[in-house]
Order: C-alpha cells, then sequence, then structure tokens
C-alpha cells in the first residue's frame, strides 16, 4: 500500500508545528506548541534547543494521537526552521554547551564592527550574498566558541558541532547518527560560498571556526536519513526535505519562476523573490541567498528580512498587555480611522533590510494628549507594512521590475485591516492563499518531491488557490503623506544605541 502523508515540521521562532499533508496538499491535522524565549539582555535573544526539541517531539506525537494516522501511513518527514539561530552542542552527550543564541540576538555586533574594521565586509558579500550583520550564524558561534568555557579547545579537537534548527533537529531524529543541512540554510550562516557551494575556508579561519564542527550541505530534497523515534515504532520514516522557513515559504507559494515573489508575516517579515539560476547581487540592501538545491542545481532569490513584525504584536501582549490575544489586534485596530499621525518603529533589535542598522531600537513617534491605546495597536500593526513596502521598493529597483501582485502568508495574514492597509501602502494587489501554512506546504513538498509521493513540480503547480485578494482603495496623496511620516520615523530609531 503506498503511504498516504507526509509529514512537515515547522519549527519557527516562537514556535513548534507538526502538519500532515494529503496528496491533494491539503492539510488534515496540525498541532503547534510556542516556546520560551529568553531576553537576558537588551537586545540579547535566546532559547534552549533542548526545549525546541521535546515542543517539537510533543507536537508530532500529539499530531498523531489526535488524527489517529499511524505512522506507517507517512512517505516522508520534511523539516522547515527559523533560520541563522545558532545550536552548538558536544558530539559525544549530545547537550547543547549553551543556549540557542536566535537570529534576532545583537549579542555580537562588536565581533561584526570588529570584522567590518578589518575591511571584510565585500569579501563576505562577495562569497555569502550577505550583509555583515549580527543576525547571522557565523559571528555567534564565534562568540560561544569564545565565550564559553573550554569551548574552542573541544572545537579545536572536533568534539563539538554546530547546527541551524534544521541540522539540530534531524541530529535528534536520527540519534544521533545524521549531521546535515542544506543548501538554503547554509547560505544564512555568513560561512557559506553560494557560488562554489562549499565552506568558505577564508572566513572560517577569520573567525576561528574548524570545519570539523559544520554539518554536510546537501540539497534541500533528498534522502538524509531515518527518523528513528520510538513515537514512530517500527516504521521507519525517510527524513526526505530541508529547506529554511522563508525559502520553503517561496516553495509552498509555488514561487517557482524568476521575477515570482512571496512575503511572510511571522516573528520577523520576510519578502523573497525567485531570481532562478542566476544569483543577482543587491544594490539596495537585499540579500542574495539560495533559494533551494533541487533536481541537480541551485537556484537563488532575492531576500529582504524585516527582524520585528508579528513579534511586535507579542509585545503588545505580552509585554504592554494591550490585547489578550494576537487576533484582538484587528479589532482594537478597527474602533479607530487611522493612527491620528502615531507610527511605531519596532526596531527592538535593530533594523534589518533595507537598512542595516544594528544599533537603531524601538520608537513611537507622533504622540499626543489625544493619543489613545488603539491608535498604538493600530500604529504598531500598519508597522508590518511600512517595513515591506520599504523592502520592496528596494526590490523592484535590484530586480527592475514593477510587481503585479505580492503573494503573502504567515500568521499575521489572518488580519484582514493589515492586508488591506498593506494593498492601499503598497498601491499592489495582495493575494492571501487558501493554505497559508505555505512553510510547512513547502517543506512538504520538498520532502514528497524527494521520495516520489509528487512526481515533479509541474504536478503540485496547480495545487495552489486564491482565498482572498486585497485590493488596493487609497489615493496616491495619501500613500505619499504616509510613508512620507514612516520614513521620518525609521530614520530617527537609527544609531540610537551606543
Ligand atoms: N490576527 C493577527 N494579527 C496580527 N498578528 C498576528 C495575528 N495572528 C498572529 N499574529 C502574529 O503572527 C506571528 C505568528 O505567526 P507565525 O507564522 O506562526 O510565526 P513564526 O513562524 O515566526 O513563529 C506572531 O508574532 C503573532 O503575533
Ligand atoms: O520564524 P519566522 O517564520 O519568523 O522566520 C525567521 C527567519 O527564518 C529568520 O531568518
Amino acid at each position: 500500500m503506498p503511504r498516504t502523508y507526509i509529514l512537515a515540521l515547522d519549527q519557527g521562532t516562537t514556535s513548534c508545528r507538526a502538519i500532515l499533508f494529503n496528496h491533494e496538499s491539503k492539510p488534515v491535522g496540525i498541532s503547534q506548541k510556542e516556546f520560551t524565549q529568553f531576553y537576558p539582555k537588551p537586545g540579547w535573544v535566546e532559547q534552549d534547543a533542548e526545549e525546541i526539541w521535546s515542543t517539537q517531539y510533543g507536537v508530532i506525537a500529539e499530531l498523531l494521537a489526535k488524527t489517529g494516522v499511524s505512522p506507517g501511513d507517512i512517505a516522508g518527514i520534511g523539516i522547515t526552521n527559523q533560520r541563522e539561530t545558532t545550536v552548538v552542542w558536544d558530539k559525544t552527550t549530545g547537550k547543547p554547551i549553551s543556549p540557542a543564541i536566535v537570529w534576532q540576538c545583537r549579542r555580537t555586533t562588536e565581533i561584526v564592527e570588529d570584522l567590518k574594521a578589518k575591511g571584510w565586509e565585500e569579501f563576505i558579500r562577495s562569497k555569502t550574498g550577505l550583509v555583515l550583520d549580527a543576525y547571522f550564524s557565523g559571528t555567534k558561534v564565534k562568540w560561544i566558541l569564545d565565550q564559553v568555557e573550554g569551548a574552542r579547545e573541544k572545537a579545536n579537537q572536533g568534539k563539538l558541532l554546530f547546527g541551524t534548527i534544521d541540522t539540530w533537529l534531524i541530529w535528534k531524529l536520527t540519534k544521533g547518527q545524521v549531521h546535515v543541512t542544506d543548501y538554503s540554510n547554509a547560505s544564512r550562516t555568513l560561512l557559506f560560498d553560494i557560488y562554489d557551494l562549499a565552506w568558505s575556508e577564508e572566513i572560517l579561519a577569520e573567525l576561528g571556526i574548524p570545519k570539523s564542527m559544520l554539518p554536510e550541505v546537501k540539497p534541500s530534497s533528498w534522502i538524509y536519513g531515518k527518523a528513528e523515534i520510538s513515537l514512530f515504532g517500527d516504521a521507519s520514516i525517510p527524513i526526505s526535505g530541508i529547506a529554511g522557513d522563508q525559502q520553503a515559504a517561496l516553495f509552498g507559494q509555488m514561487c517557482f519562476e524568476p521575477g515570482m515573489a512571496k512575503n511572510t508575516y511571522g516573528t520577523g517579515c520576510f519578502m523573497l523573490m525567485n531570481t532562478g539560476e542566476r544569483a543577482v547581487a543587491s544594490q539596495s540592501g537585499l540579500l542574495t541567498t539560495i533559494a533551494w538545491g533541487l533536481n541537480g542545481k541551485v537556484e537563488y532569490a532575492l531576500e529582504g528580512s524585516v527582524f520585528i513584525a508579528g513579534a511586535a504584536i507579542q509585545w503588545l501582549r505580552d509585554g504592554l498587555k494591550m490585547i489578550e490575544k494576537a487576533q484582538d489586534s484587528e479589532y482594537m485596530a478597527s474602533t479607530v480611522e487611522d493612527t491620528d499621525g502615531v507610527y511605531v518603529v519596532p526596531a527592538f533589535t535593530g533594523l534589518g533590510a533595507p537598512h542595516w542598522n544594528m544599533r537603531a531600537r524601538g520608537a513611537i513617534f507622533g504622540l499626543t494628549r489625544g493619543t489613545e491605546q488603539a491608535h498604538l495597536i493600530r500604529a504598531t500593526l500598519e508597522a508590518m507594512a511600512y517595513q515591506t513596502k520599504d523592502v520592496l521598493g528596494a526590490m523592484e529597483k535590484d530586480a527592475q521590475i514593477t510587481l503585479q501582485a505580492l503573494r503573502v502568508d504567515g500568521g499575521a495574514v489572518a488580519n484582514n485591516l493589515l492586508m488591506q492597509f498593506q494593498a492601499d501602502l503598497l498601491g499592489v494587489k495582495v493575494e492571501r492563499p487558501e493554505v497559508i501554512e505555505t512553510t510547512a506546504l513547502g517543506a512538504a513538498y520538498l520532502a514528497g518531491l524527494g521520495v516520489g509521493f509528487w512526481k515533479n513540480q509541474g504536478e503540485i503547480c496547480s495545487s495552489w488557490r486564491m482565498d482572498r485578494c486585497f485590493k488596493p482603495d487609497m489615493s496616491e496623496e495619501r500613500r505619499t503623506k504616509l510613508y512620507r511620516g514612516w520614513q521620518k520615523a525609521v530614520e530617527r530609531s537609527k544609531d540610537w544605541e551606543d
């Protein structure tokens, strides 16, 4: 009997999800759980890799229990993950030697500035396609080796391993048998030459990272190993797809042709445009990154990474306690007509694309005696749309195109008010698909292609269905006026931290 499902594991910044997809690309069951974020100092963000694993394992168990799907019915596992977040663990004990350093964490700002002062910026960009910023894994690994007692010595003796979260989960799923990543995740480490498709000896040497710590790099659809956990009983399930979550969403949105783009509104906001087999070097503050390795070749994307999007709504919920649930932001924002001139710049961990200002910090502008809670909530929501406009402007410049429609996904696109404002502000149609779990879907597709569950991209291409199209409905004059206010606010939030 052919197996009927693909299991996608979506390990995001704030939660772990497990989703079963059937052959018609429909999600037949989902389990999700948030896990703990640690903010030990201003600008620092940490997670516990063991908790990530136990949460991920827990949602798999819950999903199988609630759907009654037998592990023997699962054809393959696809893994997609928050990218750049860095785990270093002891090869023998399998225990992490420090907290996982999250992609948003700014603790390596000084290492980055030192590299810049030594003139590494251009070399790193030319090899990795990335901007020299604390965002990426390379300086985080160096920080761990420098700061954790005895770490560098152990690393030099080949006793430590590094991985992004995909690598960590596969290590756990295979009981320490497989140490692997895919091209899309490797391209986010600051250590990988995206043209030669190899770890960069020069960058590793400069950061003092021994090559023995690094995982093997494979295509995004491949049989990497078999899941060997007791949950699966005797059924041995191939792990057959890996992609960083933003690349997986690009795949799940079926942006297979050069020029097709998607924007994902999760913790951060990430716009990626497929550029095919050609790596486009950005002139406007975007990243050149690997979209995926598939069918014996590598394809590239241009990316605009915004660090704080839905995370600012969580801040309204958990920090300011203005709302109970993220969804409440929509109703609250709809109680006022506009923000009454208020702008929230959520640069909590600096600014990413296209500004790249590590020392920017969050700011609120335009407060008056008439400012109400609802204005602040609305301005926080609108900040996602403004940041997206900054990125789209850069992308259109780099790719020399005018986008006709933007495909969107991620947790926050459930917010209709935000989506309408986004269309209004961009002056472009915003298309929300039926399945907004496109990140997991992309990982499922890659895994399914890896085991022949789906024959080829042509077979899956026809399953993209629109849920709702938001059409622009704002005058050019108002759009320009609102955006000018945002640009002023962003400029003033830069270089706040000494
Ligand atoms: N209705 C909503 N309106 C605004 N933001 C929302 C809404 N629902 C969820 N979010 C935000 O979306 C994010 C969760 O999206 P998700 O795609 O699961 O993120 P991630 O993969 O980064 O963990 C959270 O930051 C949350 O605050
Ligand atoms: O967890 P997400 O979906 O916000 O994605 C995080 C990104 O992969 C960071 O680069």
